[in-house]
């Protein structure tokens, strides 16, 4: 029998899960999609030919719910989700901050609830889905999980009290990256280049690193010490990025964005 997989509040993270389901052989109607506005509920089923229901039909429908509202909408989602769920179904959360406990609290006893952290490469197949066990989620639970997460990218078991550094590192991290491209590409326009060109040469420059980084297997010291020439371009470089404190700035980010995840979760009522 084949399982019926919901996304809950398909936003961003949501629509990528779905696209990527059905890249990865899903037909439509072994999936279902939930949406706030009708207007968004109708572009996915132009956009992917699925169906659209309320939330407490998918959570009669589907044997797996993938939740991907935003955290802030988490409580009034399982108010309403809550005694429509059956608790054979698995329940995975997509959402930033919100521990495995909380949805259990608010779902049938012993209901399976699986915590992931994914990121928005889920939009090219090249995500990093990071996946912990609630309570009463089993190895079956774990693996259903993966499945779907592995369509778009890598997955990683790690525990939940790991999961607020995950969500600094890999969940956050697209954005760190993209806001250095940007500010390299001003940088190329300081020194003369024209924008277009500037932005190829460091896009050109980030995905040459990255394939590096991943293919290679070495620490990236030694990547960058083949790059860092003595009395050379890239070591006076490197000099002004210490100067300003660049590592301690990164250490720092990271730490806030943790911080924010834990706040996420006490802001829940
Ligand atoms: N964006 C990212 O890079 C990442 C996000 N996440 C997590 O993924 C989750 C989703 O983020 P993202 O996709 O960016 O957010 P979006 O705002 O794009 O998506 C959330 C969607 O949920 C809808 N929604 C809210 N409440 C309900 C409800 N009760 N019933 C049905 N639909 C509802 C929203 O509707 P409406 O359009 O009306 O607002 C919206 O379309 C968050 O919890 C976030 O922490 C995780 C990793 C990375
Ligand atoms: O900024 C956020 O809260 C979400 C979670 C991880 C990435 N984006």
């Amino acid at each position: 029998m084949t399982r019926r997989v919901a996304v809950i509040g398909a936003g961003k993270i949501g629509e990528a899960l779905l696209s990527g389901m059905l890249r990865g052989g899903k037909r439509p109607e072994d999936l279902i999609v939930t949406a706030r506005r009708e207007e968004r509920a109708r572009e996915l089923r132009d956009r992917y030919g699925v169906e659209t229901v309320t939330n407490a039909e998918a959570a009669k429908a589907a044997d797996t719910l993938i939740l991907t509202v935003k955290p802030q909408d988490m409580g009034t989602l399982l108010d309403e989700l809550g005694p429509n769920v059956p608790d054979d179904r698995l329940v995975v959360s997509g959402a930033a901050g919100i521990p495995t406990a909380y949805l259990e609290q608010r779902l049938a006893a012993g209901t399976p609830v699986v915590r992931v952290m994914t990121n928005t490469p889920a939009l090219v197949d090249e995500a990093m889905s990071a996946i912990s066990a609630g309570a009463h989620a089993t190895e079956e639970h774990l693996k259903r999980t993966e499945e779907i997460f592995r369509g778009v990218g890598k997955t990683i078991r790690v525990p939940e009290k790991q999961q607020d550094a995950v969500t600094a590192l890999s969940g956050s991290g697209p954005a760190y990256f993209y806001l250095l491209v940007e500010a390299m590409t001003d940088a190329g326009i300081l020194l003369g280049l024209p924008r277009a060109a500037a932005h190829e040469l460091i896009v050109q420059a980030a995905v040459g690193a990255s394939v590096m980084l991943r293919d290679s297997g070495e620490h990236p010291a030694l990547l960058r010490e083949a790059v860092t020439s003595p009395a050379g371009t890239t070591i006076a470089a490197i000099r002004e990025l210490e100067n300003h404190g660049v590592r301690a700035a990164l250490l720092a980010a990271l730490e806030a964005a943790a911080n924010r995840s834990k706040e996420l979760a006490e802001g829940l009522k």
